[in-house]
């Protein structure tokens, strides 16, 4: 009866989606500019993510008003004809009880298919008897999570609890983080959040998302859940993903090799920064005196002006820095030399007045005065220096490196001859050093030619070297070129660019980080070199934390300031599969309480059992990484962070490592085995077939009876 009631404002809502979309469609094909149609694609794409389950509330107020809640906000002739779930009007249809019904009577869910209301359910919050429309039965959440896994999560927003939608929509705009156990939902938390802040920050919204889970086969699983939120300016990232840029294509993962925890674990430790900063600071020079040999000439450089060409490249990475360094000492030197032809000038004079009697300065002037024209010729450099130097700067040309020094993705090296003095066109600031020079107007032109003598780049390439982060990580490890770099070198890569070449050009609105444990202290200074705003959303569980892993707490993480959640309702696994986790979790994170689940089921089996996969069952075999090539379709533990499967099959318990354990026993909603060793589970037999599943979900033919071990 509800789902009739409801069917013909829906329909009212898909029309109205339908407008939207074909009002673009007319504007695309006007050919506006690429920005605007850029814009314009954007806006389709989101209307076609909200399409799936367009609406999926109501609330009904005591006063008799009602609001429709869904995907996103639509009107007709001003008024709202469904309302965005991110909208603070919708707050309510999230954290209304019957302890505080927020003004609320009634909150309905509905269920379509396609376009078409299959089914609605009511909840009465103010304690009033239910109304003959009102349609109490079992909670939409229980029916979301009795349904099997697709293989791919989907979003939460019809079902969403109080406790997660409070972190979601949390004002707080600096980093969150959310703990939890397993299945605790965190990743729902932190990919609802980022939809939530992209709607309601706008300076965050500017730029893109960027989501940093642990491996491929993880964001395969999550893709979904943001475009189908409206959001598809979303990148997504592994951990070693994040830079981007070569030399990381194809490198192996550091964690097959034997030693190579260890060696990630001292490559990711925040120390390793300090030392980067310091052999990038110890190539810089030190305000002395120096000599610099130009051909057979040799020129010194007084440490005042060293110190001024030094402090000219302050707060600016080295490379951008060297430019600044150079430019104040190629002014430096076009001083020197004006000065020396000045001298040079000077002493012609007072030979000439003195062989011939004739001050021909003295001549050209009057000449100049006979002819009505004032006498503005130059006047030696040594006449107004002192004034000058103490009011301009050589770096003044308006072509100095951004004192940021932004780098691109695969940021150049300078060139061989870089930076020219003054772009053309500019107006060079009048040297302070040589005024006469500058008004004779070629003070460029003699800059120009200074900067682009090799000479002055290799004396100068001796003092302040051009560097390569490449060549420092090296030098850092003590490791020679024919090293290849593994993933545990990106970190130290992305630092030492960013010492060198300066911070990178791609930074996001918002950065979620999701298995947040895994993350180095090297690795969250990538990310959060990224988002300069600290619009982060961290959710991690450190229970779960892999063998590489060096980080034991969220200060370490992310410094000292961020709002912490702790989510304690497990909707994932079993109330069972807990209890069978409790020993192990009190062992492995004694300060932890295991999260309360809202669902039962079988207790895990160990050894012989009869497995009776359904069609529709998605079953997953998980073992130790070094067993995984053994084992046919099998799916290492480091692989298997923040998926679920209905059925899991954990192989080989005794050689896990104790958090990688925990990790293989808490991703079956349904059913845990325990198979003991990796025999006991071929002689299973067979594979089921695939369905929709992550890549290697390994198939079991059903009804086999696991053999004793
Ligand atoms: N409000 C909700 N409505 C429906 N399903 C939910 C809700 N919250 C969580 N879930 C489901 O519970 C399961 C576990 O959620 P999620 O993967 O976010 O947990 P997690 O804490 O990130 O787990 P892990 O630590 O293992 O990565 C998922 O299937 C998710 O869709």
């Amino acid at each position: 009866m509800g789902a009739v009631d409801e069917q013909a404002l829906v329909a009212r809502m898909y029309d109205r989606l339908d407008a939207e979309a074909d009002e673009i469609r007319a504007e695309l094909e006007g050919r506006p500019d690429p920005e605007r149609a850029a814009a314009l694609r954007r806006r389709l794409a989101a209307l076609r993510g909200a399409e799936h389950g367009l609406v999926f509330g109501r609330i009904d107020r005591v006063d008799g008003t009602s609001l429709h809640i869904g995907r996103r906000g639509l009107r007709v002739d001003g008024e709202p004809l469904l309302v965005d779930w991110r909208a603070p009007a919708a707050a309510p249809f999230y954290a209304a009880t019957p302890a505080h019904p927020m003004g609320v009577r009634r909150r309905r869910h509905l269920r379509l298919a396609g376009r078409k209301v299959v089914s609605v359910a009511d909840e009465i919050l103010d304690g009033s008897a239910p109304a003959p429309d009102d349609v109490v039965g079992d909670g939409p959440l229980a029916e979301a999570l009795a349904a099997p896994r697709t293989g791919r999560m989907g979003d939460a927003i019809a079902t969403l609890q109080a406790e997660q939608d409070a972190i979601v929509r949390s004002p707080y705009q600096g980093i969150t983080v959310v703990q939890g156990g397993p299945g605790t939902g965190k990743t729902v938390v932190a990919l609802h959040r980022a939809a939530y802040v992209l709607f309601a920050f706008p300076a965050a919204a500017a730029r893109g998302v960027l989501v940093v889970g642990p491996d491929a086969r993880f964001l395969d699983y999550i893709s979904r859940v943001l475009p189908s939120l409206g959001e598809n300016d979303v990148r997504l990232a592994t951990r070693n993903g994040v830079t981007a840029t070569e030399p990381q294509a194809g490198l192996p993962e550091h964690g097959h090799q034997p030693g190579a925890d260890a060696a990630a674990r001292s490559k990711g430790r925040a120390e390793m920064a300090d030392r980067l900063a310091e052999l990038v600071a110890g190539r810089r020079p030190h305000a002395a005196t120096i000599r610099l040999s130009l051909g057979t000439d040799t020129v010194e450089i007084g440490a005042a002006a060293m110190s001024e060409a030094i402090a000219a490249a302050d707060g600016m990475p080295h490379n951008p820095g060297r430019a600044a360094f150079k430019e104040y000492l190629v002014a430096e030197l076009a001083r020197i030399r004006a000065e020396a032809t000045a001298a040079t000038l000077e002493r012609i004079d007072a030979e000439t007045v003195e062989l011939t009697g004739v001050d021909l300065d003295a001549a050209v002037a009057a000449d100049l005065r006979s002819l009505g024209l004032a006498d503005d010729r130059p006047r030696p450099a040594t006449s107004r220096r002192a004034d000058e130097r103490a009011t301009t700067h050589p770096g003044d040309t308006g072509d100095r490196p951004d004192q940021q020094g932004r780098r691109g993705r695969s940021a150049p090296s300078q060139p061989a001859n870089d930076p020219a003095p003054s772009p053309p066109g500019s107006e060079p600031a009048p040297s302070p050093a040589v005024p006469a020079l500058a008004e004779l107007d070629d003070v460029r032109a003699a800059r120009a030619s200074i900067a682009a003598d090799p000479l002055v780049d290799e004396a100068i390439e001796r003092i302040w070297p051009r560097l390569d982060p490449a060549d420092v990580v090296r030098a850092l490890l003590g490791q020679d070129a024919d090293v290849p770099w593994t993933t545990a070198d990106l970190a130290l890569l992305d630092e030492a660019s960013a010492l060198i070449d300066g911070p990178p050009e791609e930074i996001y609105g918002h950065v979620v980080v999701d298995e947040a444990q895994e993350l180095t202290e090297m690795d969250w200074r990538v990310v959060l070199r990224r988002c300069p705003s600290r619009s982060v959303t961290v959710v991690g569980d450190f229970a779960q934390a892999g063998t590489g892993s060096t980080v034991t707490g969220w200060r370490q993480a992310v410094g000292e300031r961020f709002e912490l959640h702790t989510l304690t309702v497990n909707y994932r696994t079993t109330a069972e599969i807990l209890e069978y986790n409790r020993g192990l979790l009190a062992e492995i994170a004694p300060e932890q309480e295991l999260s309360r689940s809202v669902r039962h089921g079988e207790p895990p089996a160990v050894g012989p059992a009869i497995l009776d996969i359904g069609a529709d069952e998605l079953v997953a075999v998980i073992c130790p990484d070094h067993l995984a090539d053994e084992i046919d379709g099998a799916i290492p533990v480091s692989a298997c962070r923040g998926l679920e499967f209905d059925t899991v099959l954990v192989v080989a318990p005794d050689q896990f490592a104790r958090r990688d354990l925990y990790v293989a026993q808490t991703r079956a909603t349904r059913r845990l085995v325990i198979v003991l060793s990796p025999g006991a589970l071929l002689a299973l037999g067979g594979r089921p077939p695939h369905r929709g599943a992550p890549a290697s979900t390994p198939r079991i033919r059903r009804r086999r009876r696991v053999p004793p071990p």
